[in-house]
């Protein structure tokens, strides 16, 4: 589904590495923890995972297409079409409703819209659909995001992540802002949605109370050369 093979990567060349991973693979369905403490590398090895950052040196396979050889835009539309991503921000959109926010992704995907229209006929439908999983009162979604709690943006950027059942859901620090309950129940919620459609889960965090919850682990430091050389 996912993997890496002796990738190496520096944010600048006159730099010690940031990245140096000999190798690491990903199933289908998979629900993984990846953890480090700050500055470890974690936001870069999601940057290359999602083909934002070239490595200096080899490759990285998803669903059997080698990422590391595509051009920019080719990278741009398999991320559209097969990634969702939930940011600690959320990057919603504040002047769109949460419908709108929810849908956008396929907008910019056909394979993603057609997916959606596939499972509820209309993309409201499955917007909708996926914001009753999520707990979102359907007296909210048609008003703006910023009109509601930090706890329920969380999952409509959850709601827009799932859309169109990209194969990969990747999350970084999506709990930050979250209390410890709501932690744990965001979680379980986003859980029920990748096992329905066997959604692969990389989740990123500092929080190592959340890591019984998944069914792989990866320590960044001990995973990552470039880390545990000093360099
Ligand atoms: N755009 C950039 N340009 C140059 N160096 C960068 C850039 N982004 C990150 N770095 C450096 O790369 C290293 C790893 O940073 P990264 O953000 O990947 O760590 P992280 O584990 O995600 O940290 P945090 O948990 O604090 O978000 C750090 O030393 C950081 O200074």
């Amino acid at each position: 589904m996912l993997t890496i093979q002796d990738l190496k990567f520096g944010w600048l060349k006159s730099q010690p590495l940031t990245i140096e991973i000999d190798h690491l693979s990903i199933n289908k369905g998979d629900k993984v923890f990846l953890k480090g403490p700050s500055g470890c590398g974690k936001s870069t090895l999601l940057g290359l995972m999602t083909g934002i950052n070239q490595p200096y040196s080899g490759t990285i396979s998803m669903l059997g297409k080698e990422l590391t050889a595509l051009k920019g835009s080719q990278r741009d539309h398999f991320r559209a079409d097969h990634l969702g991503y939930i940011f600690q921000q959320f990057n919603l959109l504040p002047y769109l409703s949460v419908i709108e926010n929810v849908t956008l992704p396929c907008f910019f995907s056909k394979v993603r819209k057609n997916k959606a229209l596939a499972s509820s006929g209309s993309l409201e439908q499955e917007a909708k659909r996926l914001l009753s999983h999520l707990e979102i009162p359907t007296q909210l979604i048609h008003r703006q995001v910023t009109e509601l709690s930090i706890g329920q943006q969380q999952r409509v950027a959850a709601a827009r992540a799932l859309i169109g059942k990209p194969e990969f859901i990747i999350a970084d620090e999506p709990t930050s802002s979250l209390d410890t309950d709501a932690r744990e129940s965001f979680i379980k919620l986003l859980f029920n949605e990748c096992v329905e459609t066997d959604i692969s889960l990389i989740f990123v965090s500092h929080d190592a109370s959340l890591q019984g919850l998944f069914d792989h682990q990866i320590d960044l430091p001990t995973l990552n050369k470039a880390t545990q050389t000093g360099a």
